[in-house]
């Protein structure tokens, strides 16, 4: 995966498994969100980036060109580091995707309500849904994006270090929520926290920044397995280093 010419990560193979929850790890300019961006073409609006390889999605290249990006973007939704809705109502919000993919307006209020129950939003705002979302807390507009993203029937949910922004409070209930929301979504998380991929992955893939015989460093993965054994008794000292904090 490169921007303009500069190969930022490298030598990536992944089997993300369905309805569980996988954690990106490894330090700061490793690549990991340029990889979770790659799952759902969203480096495609980044100029100059360029994806090397394949990503397979029920068996089929989503590089390919008859593929619809958008579409892609429909079908594996994205939750991203600071919670960033629209400068609308909560119900605005929530709606905005299932009215540009055609639902029937007499519907919206129910897709609306769904996913906000959903989102473990509904009691919280069900008498502010006209109110601006700005104006709601960190935790409950991340949760707000969620229900964004699910409202529009996603199988998949990319989160770019969703909890970053958060307080420990928000944190645990986004945690939970990421955990609930997986028996449904397959899930793909970055994380920069230690402590949340143990506690909410199922898979961690370790990745680490590298300079290759010309001095340029690169991200490559490192180790990919289940979490427990990652943590546990992880198979490269490079991963050991870093989830004991000696290195990152
Ligand atoms: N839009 C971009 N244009 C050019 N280079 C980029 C762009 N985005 C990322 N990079 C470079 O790609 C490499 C990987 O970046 P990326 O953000 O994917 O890493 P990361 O592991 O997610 O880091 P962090 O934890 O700091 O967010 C870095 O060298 C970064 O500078």
């Amino acid at each position: 995966m490169s921007y303009g010419g500069f190969e930022a990560v490298r030598q990536v193979g992944l089997r993300v498994p369905p309805r569980r929850i996988t954690a990106l790890i490894g330090p700061s300019g490793c690549g990991k969100s340029t990889v979770l961006r790659c799952l759902n073409r969203m480096n495609d609006l980044i100029p100059g980036a360029r994806v090397g390889g394949t990503v397979l999605y029920h068996g089929e290249d989503l590089y390919t060109p008859q593929v619809d990006a958008i579409e892609v973007r429909r079908r594996i939704g994205m939750v991203f580091r600071r919670p960033n809705p629209f400068p609308k109502s909560v119900y605005d919000n929530v709606a905005y995707g299932p009215r540009i993919t055609g639902h029937r307006r007499q519907d919206l209020p129910d897709v609306v309500e769904q996913a906000l129950r959903r989102a473990a939003l509904w009691e919280e705002v069900e008498d502010k849904l006209k109110q601006n979302a700005l104006s709601l807390s960190g935790g409950r507009r991340q949760r707000l994006c969620i229900a964004r993203a699910i409202a529009v029937r996603p199988e998949a949910l990319l989160m770019d270090e969703p909890c970053s922004a958060l307080d420990l409070i928000a944190t645990t209930r986004i945690e939970d929520l990421m955990q609930n929301l997986a028996a449904d979504y397959t899930t793909v998380i970055v994380t920069h926290n230690m402590q949340q991929a143990p506690r909410v992955s199922d898979r961690t893939a370790f990745f680490t920044v590298e300079a290759d015989e010309h001095g340029e460093r690169h991200g490559r993965l490192i180790e990919y397995d289940l979490t427990t054994k990652v943590f546990a008794n992880p198979a490269d000292p490079r991963t050991e280093d870093y989830i004991t904090g000696r290195f990152g």
